[in-house]
């Protein structure tokens, strides 16, 4: 079955590759911002979103994980891990050792993840993000007489035809971003990835009330029923200053036992919990395509 994938465009985004590695079949269709490959999905109008949801450097993608706890009722059905190589690239007309740019552009997670490189090499040069590093280059190369540079990986310097001149600039060498699939409906992965990261299930709770110990409460549900979890975030409930739900992931698919019984637990507390998704994890060592 061919799937069509909105992803966060133009072409040879990172988001780009992820789509590559998990549906290398699909038919692509690049949107200007993750919110429009969201809404996409959420209007019926592709069956799939894939967007980044967290990336090891800077964090969570905020705009990703309101939009699923506050915007729309959107399941996640798989995850991917990919390695993130960002590369400081320029027009070939400025492919110059003395070459200096007016302004960087790229993405603001990528500009993120570069700050030592930006401070040590470029300083005082001022940096302005665009919607994603692909946007970044492509600008660069339709701007042959400015004097920019951009911030993307390797594809995207290919597809818009630059010249990498520092490779490798991100802060840490372990770098690497999570992106969700989003979809009203399962999906079907193909046997070419291993699910090596096993299944997960991402929870939403929200505390009734601040009272003593309303946390660990919610976490003791958890642990006395050797439920393991990679990931607990808050996020603003919006309602108020001090007001946080929490995003739970549990190193386990949905069950009819254990996590059914974690939740009913939650509830008797007087929390608010809802399943954001069941699904697998994928990872992958190389974002770009071998051969
Ligand atoms: O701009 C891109 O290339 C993206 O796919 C977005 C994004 C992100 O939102 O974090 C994805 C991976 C990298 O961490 C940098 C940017």
């Amino acid at each position: 079955m061919t799937y069509e994938i909105a992803f966060l465009g133009p072409k040879a985004t990172f988001t780009d590759l992820a789509v590559s590695r998990l549906f290398p079949d699909a038919k692509k269709i690049p949107m200007p911002t993750i919110l429009d490959c969201l809404d996409a999905v959420e209007k019926g109008e592709v069956k799939l979103a894939l967007v980044p949801i967290e990336n090891a450097l800077e964090g969570s993608v905020n705009i990703t994980i309101d939009y699923l706890t506050h915007e729309a009722q959107l399941p996640i059905r798989g995850e991917i891990i990919i390695p993130i190589q960002q590369h400081y690239m320029v027009h070939p007309n400025h492919n110059d050792p003395e070459f200096k740019p007016d302004i960087v552009y790229s993405h603001s997670h990528a500009i993120a993840q570069c700050h030592k490189f930006l401070h040590r090499e470029l300083k005082g040069i001022p940096y302005e993000y665009t919607t994603s590093t692909a946007a970044a280059a492509k600008m660069v190369k339709e701007n042959p007489e400015r004097k920019i540079a951009a911030i993307a990986n390797e594809i995207a310097a290919e597809e818009y035809g630059l010249v990498i001149t520092n490779r490798n600039i991100h802060d840490y060498s372990h770098n690497h971003t999570k992106f969700v699939v989003i979809s009203h409906e399962e999906v079907e992965y193909h046997g070419h990835l291993a699910a090596e990261g096993g299944r997960k299930t991402t929870l939403m709770v929200m505390l009734p009330a601040d009272y003593t110990g309303a946390l660990h409460q919610v976490l003791s549900a958890f642990a006395w029923r050797k439920l393991n979890l990679s990931k607990i975030e808050s996020r603003p409930m919006k309602t108020g200053l001090g007001d946080y739900l929490f995003i739970i992931d549990v190193e386990m698919a949905m069950d009819e036992v254990l996590i059914p019984g974690t939740i009913a637990e939650l509830e008797a507390l007087g929390c608010k919990v809802s399943v954001l998704g069941s699904y697998p994890s994928f990872s992958v060592k190389n974002s770009v395509m071998q051969g």
